[in-house]
């Protein structure tokens, strides 16, 4: 059977750890350090989604310190691009409550972060609310509405679907990118140990 691209990269996270616990232990960042550049990319290819180009590039500077570390050379990574890419990566994710959503489509880790903010609990009349205010975002800037969606729920994604449509296009396409650098910061917690260190961006 072929695994899904997330259990393969549960099998590598549960290697990293020496096959010793259960799925919800992380990895080490010496254990991260140590990934040859096919594992790497397994188990970090989508902390930007359908993105693993970010994860691709930051893999030459091992040895990281920590977490915040590999965040901070993908940051940087990102904010290098040219504005096609940063565009690109912003057109790489799903909307919320989308269609992909409907159809069961959407990547483990966006359906975990739009479960956990309450979009799984949607009546039918905001289904289509939020369908045609994602419409309308994407008509005006020709990329789609990104949030992170673990740090806010529905009320506060409606009411940034209402307010952020109404800034220039080079604030959104800051806005947006800024969205997806804390939504990486999550998964890469997800991903790697990191006592002593600050949850929050
Ligand atoms: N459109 C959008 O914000 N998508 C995302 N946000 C998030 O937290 N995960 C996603 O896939």
């Amino acid at each position: 059977m072929k695994l899904s691209a997330t259990s393969s990269r549960l099998v590598h996270k549960l290697k990293f750890t020496e096959m010793d616990s259960s799925l919800t232990k992380s990895v080490h960042i010496n254990n991260v350090n140590e990934m040859d550049y096919e594992s790497f990319i397994e188990v970090f290819g989508n902390v930007i989604e359908h993105c693993s180009l970010c994860a691709a590039a930051v893999w030459r500077y091992r040895p990281f310190k920590d977490v915040r570390q590999v965040h901070e050379e993908i940051c940087k990574f990102v904010d290098e691009l040219p504005e096609a890419g940063r565009e690109g990566i912003l057109r790489s994710h799903p909307d919320l409550a989308g269609r992909l959503a409907g159809l069961g489509l959407l990547t483990d880790e966006s359906k975990r972060e739009q479960a956990a903010a309450g979009l799984g609990h949607l009546t039918p009349e905001e289904i289509a609310r939020i369908q045609e205010m994602n419409a309308q975002y994407r008509k005006q800037f020709g990329f789609p509405f990104v949030i992170c969606a673990r740090q806010n729920k529905k009320e506060a994604i409606l009411e940034g679907l209402k307010t952020r449509i109404k800034n220039s296009p080079q604030a959104e396409l800051a806005k947006g990118i800024a969205e997806v650098k804390k939504i990486c910061y999550l998964r890469l917690l997800d991903i790697v140990e990191h006592e002593g260190i600050e949850s929050r961006l």
